[in-house]
């Protein structure tokens, strides 16, 4: 099939009936009906209807090999440096739709499976590996515009580095059994972005040293019998786009994921019960440097909508004439030009890799993901120093619909703009900033891709390698 559009996506995470608990509550009724749930699954709906648009469907989408149909580009594996320009243009379309606060836009999981399946020859001759059936898989995803969350990390019991889990029942999700069918997997994982909102969950083991239960990659449908997502807290407050202007739209849910004796079909298993592929895979395939690729990218959208509601601050309240006004601008305009700089080197210098991708240079996508989690949170800090009060003292729309309109459209005035449009800048920052939505941002680009620390130790061991 082509592309699918917004209303396919909505309709097929609708009919999954997916088992998700919020508030002690299993939701029942349309997934795209909840209040915590709609304003993402809206905007996503919006991100597929972009693929269809004639004014971009010659970027968003390409020919299959298979049906000569128009298919996402998000799946493509880009051979030529065209293929890889026209990648990050798709890319930061998306992500402009979003203003690159949809972390997991589908784009994102769609360039994990096309760079794993495209590594798939390093699952050759190896024990319990099935490289056909990654292979199989990501085409089947490609052709039916599949959409993924995803886990790979276990839950935070112990993160010393000489525990290891001793528990008759399985804290981190483990093989726990094997049939004719299948293997059986009880347990949970940390964390799934968007769980529930999507047709499938790819599931990654970090492995380990020394019991082969914990080493298995394999994706799933999210109605299999036995997984549940367990919802922290929603963050959407309403779904009043001058209140709530990000959090109403763009509030992708994060979910514990629980295995409850969960079988996965042979055809789904793409490795099992081998230590030493789980531990190395994902950093032998192309999976780094095209996953951070799709991260950069969004990323530089995302500072750019930053810059550009930061500047509007800056002249409604008439701040542009201090000093210490530019420099918190000028931080944001440094991370933002060598942001794009890294990207530009990154694919200015890609080549053909051993599976035949063109891929982009690793070391200044590294460089970016260790330099924007330790900026991004300082960037944040600057917006709320520059606007002060006025992040708190930003009334609601009902207000502004009320009998006390006379009082704040005079006394919430500003130099540039009338109350109602000051104020409504200001919730934007606010939802920005400080909103419980704009905390969670906060900790999610410091934690995107992984602990810092450790991608500083993967920057300084890859670049000593190839140096
Ligand atoms: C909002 C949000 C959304 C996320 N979405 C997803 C998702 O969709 N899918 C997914 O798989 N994951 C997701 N993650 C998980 C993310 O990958 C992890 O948060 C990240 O890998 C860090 O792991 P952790 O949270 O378990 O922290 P921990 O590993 O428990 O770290 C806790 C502290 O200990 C330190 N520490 C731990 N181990 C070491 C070590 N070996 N060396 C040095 N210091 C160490 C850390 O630096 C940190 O300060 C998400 C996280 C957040 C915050």
């Amino acid at each position: 099939m082509p592309a699918i559009t917004g209303i396919d996506f909505i309709n097929r995470i609708n009919n999954l009936k997916n088992e998700i608990w919020l508030n002690g509550e299993r939701i029942s009724g349309k997934i795209s009906e909840h209040p915590a749930y709609k304003g993402a699954i809206q905007s996503q709906a919006k991100l597929y209807d972009l693929q269809q648009d004639p004014e971009r469907v010659d970027f968003m989408t390409y020919d299959s090999p298979i049906t000569g149909e128009k298919i996402g580009t998000s799946y493509q594996p880009p051979k030529t440096k065209n293929d890889l320009a026209n990648r990050s243009k798709m890319i930061q379309e998306w992500a402009k739709s979003c203003h690159g606060m949809l972390g997991r836009s589908p784009d994102y999981m769609n360039t994990v499976l096309m760079s794993l399946a495209s590594s798939a020859s390093l699952l050759e001759g190896k024990d319990n590996c099935f490289p056909d059936h990654l292979v199989t898989f990501y085409e089947q995803a490609r052709e039916n515009d599949l959409s993924f969350t995803h886990t790979f990390i276990n839950p935070q019991v112990n993160r010393s580095p000489f525990y290891l889990e001793d528990s008759d029942e399985p804290i981190a999700a483990k093989i726990v059994g094997e049939s004719d069918n299948g293997i059986i997997i009880k347990g949970a994982r940390l964390l799934a972005t968007q769980g529930g909102m999507t047709d499938e969950i790819l599931v990654f083991s970090p492995g380990g040293l020394n019991d082969s239960d914990n080493a298995f990659a394999f994706s799933i449908p999210s109605d299999t019998k036995g997984l549940k997502f367990i919802c922290r807290e929603t963050f959407v407050l309403g779904n009043n786009a001058y209140d709530y202007p990000l959090s109403s739209r763009f509030e992708e849910m994060d979910t514990i994921v629980v295995f409850d004796n969960v079988l996965v079909p042979w055809e789904r298993l793409f490795f099992y019960k081998n230590l030493h592929v789980a531990n190395n895979f994902q950093r032998q395939s192309a999976f780094r440097p095209f996953a951070l690729h799709q991260v950069i990218n969004r990323q530089i959208v995302k500072l750019e909508f930053i810059a550009d509601v930061t500047e509007e601050i800056v002249q409604t309240i008439d701040i542009g004439g201090y000093s210490h006004v530019h420099e918190k601008m000028a931080e944001i305009i440094c991370t933002l030009e060598t942001m794009k700089a890294l990207l530009l080197k990154a694919e200015t210098n890609a080549s053909i890799d051993e599976f035949g991708l063109m891929r982009p240079e690793l070391t200044p996508l590294q460089t970016a993901s260790c330099i924007f989690p330790k900026i991004y949170p300082s960037i944040i800090e600057a917006i709320q120093l520059l606007g002060a009060s006025g992040m708190i003292m930003i009334p609601t729309e009902a207000d502004f619909e009320s009998a006390i309109r006379p009082d704040l459209d005079q006394y919430l005035q500003s130099a540039k703009h009338n109350a109602k449009d000051r104020v409504k800048l200001f919730r934007l920052a606010w939802d920005v900033t400080m909103s419980p939505f704009a905390t969670r941002q906060t900790q999610y680009e410091r934690f995107f891709f992984g602990n810092p620390s450790t991608l500083a130790s993967d920057l300084y061991n890859s670049y000593k390698q190839n140096n």
